[in-house]
């Protein structure tokens, strides 16, 4: 062999070959990936990757009688209503597809409305319109109009739509009372040409899809919900550019302004553990992949242990689409197997079976949304002698004599959450101690919707009303007060973890 052709031969010997340069690569590319902020990077690939996804039509409907958009219009609205954001959200992406179908310009608006109430907390406006602000940001860049409105959807919008010339409304979905009377109004009050077209973009299974009635427990959806994954957990196309620029823009807003001027508590505060907005949702997920998820499985029932996913703010405020959560998880199957099914179990079944309890029972929130055999056990027992009383005051202020329920609760005040396995033993113990299930019920919604910051929300209607009334369980063996409702103590909590360094934690200083 000559010298150069010995040189070509050794040079070729080290060099990788393509097939070595692959595994390199990827393993380059994977460390790269763990680097905090991969999985932003990870999903903005894919999401390019899927631009010709198709929206499954099933996923919309159309309230209106016409499902034509107007001829002559100047745009299409997207009334964002429960999803906040703009990335992963079938409502957008349908209002956007519509827009440039028509050669017409795109339009975001939320309506903000601030009830009179107890449970309109600067922790849940602040955290909303932070998010929004970020919404807004995205929105500019992409060449959408977001407008802030003020007022329900009803009043403002007929005029805001005529204003504008809009030729199409769409919105996204809740099952809960005030958003669906806001819709009803808009119905009524929109001209008969415009398009009202509503997109489940919460939900995987569209609701309605999941099952056209109520369903009794998890047990009775499961299957259906199972059986329609492979159809509706498809990737998500991306929200672009838009083509068309609007000639009304929107007005800017002032964020700091708005949220100083909202009438809401501003005594309970914004928690430092949960930063709004999507690109934050996203962290804390990286985070769950990353850290948590391999324990879920093992260890989600102890509220010592950094188990959970923590998402329940993002996907309350619809700043992280819970579909999202589930097709990134399930990336990560291999390693953390049964840790994944338990997780889907929680994030896809448990959470749509509390839209399918709201959107088919009116009386999702009252005594008298519970089974028959429920009222009927927990009336038999109204008069029971309780081993304790206190009042709502009492509860608020977390002074009762059990150390681990006034921890949770003093969790729950200072920083708007509360572990899953404690929320049940909180609401079942508030049964216990409070003279009727129906006071009882009601403090329990009134803290948790109070306090919880993913509270106000089908999981903490369906999770109080599981814990007093029953709804979506089994009877059990009667006993005082709880009658056939399932029971839960102290000393249960004894065998699960380690209560005493909870308490440790949490037992309140002073609220
Ligand atoms: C009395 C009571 C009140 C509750 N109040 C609320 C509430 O106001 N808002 C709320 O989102 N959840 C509520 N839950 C349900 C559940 O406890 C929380 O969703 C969960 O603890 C949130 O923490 P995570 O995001 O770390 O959950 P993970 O365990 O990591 O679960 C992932 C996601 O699945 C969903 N999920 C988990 N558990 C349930 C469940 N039991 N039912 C329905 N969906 C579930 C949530 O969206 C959650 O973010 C309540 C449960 C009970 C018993």
């Amino acid at each position: 062999m000559s010298d150069k052709k010995r040189k070509a031969t050794s040079a070729a010997a080290s060099r990788p070959s393509a097939k070595q340069q692959k595994l390199v690569s990827t393993k380059e590319e994977k460390k790269k990936q763990r680097a905090a902020g991969w999985l932003q990077e990870l999903v903005n690939q894919q999401r390019s990757e899927k631009r010709d996804m198709k929206l499954n039509k099933k996923r919309l409907r159309f309230l209106s009688d016409t499902q034509k958009i107007k001829q002559g219009s100047d745009g299409v609205l997207y009334w964002m209503l429960r999803d906040h954001r703009v990335q992963d959200n079938w409502a957008l992406i349908h209002a956007q597809r519509l827009a440039i179908k028509e050669n017409l310009p795109l339009h975001v608006c939320v309506c903000l409305v601030v009830p009179e109430s107890e449970v309109s907390t600067l922790r849940h406006y602040s955290f909303m319109l932070k998010g929004l602000e970020e919404v807004a940001k995205k929105c500019k860049r992409l060449d959408i109009q977001f407008h802030l409105l003020h007022g329900s959807a009803g009043e403002i919008l007929p005029g805001f739509v005529s204003d504008h010339s809009l030729g199409a409304v769409v919105t996204d979905f809740s099952p809960l009372r005030e958003p669906l009377q806001w819709l009803e109004d808009l119905k009524k009050k929109l001209p008969n040409d415009i398009p009202l077209i509503q997109v489940d973009a919460h939900n995987i299974v569209p609701c309605w899809v999941a099952s056209p009635k109520l369903e009794y427990s998890a047990r009775t959806i499961r299957g259906k919900i199972t059986k329609l994954l492979p159809e509706f957990l498809t990737d998500f196309p991306p929200v672009e550019k838009h083509p068309y620029t609007a000639t009304i823009t929107a007005k800017p807003v002032d964020w700091v302004e708005t949220l100083a001027s909202l009438q809401v508590d501003r005594t309970v505060g914004e928690p430092e553990w949960a930063k709004p907005g999507t690109k934050a949702g996203m962290a804390m997920l990286e985070s769950f992949i990353d850290v948590r998820l391999k324990v879920f499985d093992t260890q989600r029932n102890d509220p010592n242990a950094p188990a959970l996913s923590q998402l329940s703010p993002w996907i309350r405020f619809g700043h992280l689409s819970a579909h999202r959560v589930a097709l990134q998880v399930q990336q990560g199957r291999k390693s953390t197997g049964q840790s994944v099914a338990s997780f889907i179990e929680e994030l896809v079944v448990r959470r749509e079976l509390t839209d399918n309890f709201c959107f088919y029972n009116k009386k999702y929130d009252s005594l008298e949304g519970a089974y028959e055999w429920a009222q009927k056990t927990l009336k038999d027992h109204a008069k029971d002698e309780r081993p304790y009383l206190y009042t709502r005051e009492q509860l608020e202020n977390a002074k009762t004599h059990d150390k681990l329920w006034n921890g949770a609760q003093y969790q729950m005040v200072t920083e708007g959450k509360m572990h899953g396995f404690l929320r049940m033993y909180w609401a079942k113990k508030i049964l216990e101690w409070t003279s009727s299930p129906e006071e009882a019920l009601s403090i329990a919604l009134y803290l948790n919707d109070r306090y919880e910051l993913d509270g106000q929300d089908p999981n903490g209607f369906v999770g109080c009303m599981w814990s007093i009334c029953g709804i979506h369980d089994q009877g059990w063996k009667e006993r005082p007060v709880f009658g056939k409702i399932r029971y839960m103590n102290y000393k249960g909590c004894l065998r699960k973890f380690k209560v005493a360094e909870f308490e440790k934690k949490y037992c309140p200083k002073k609220l």
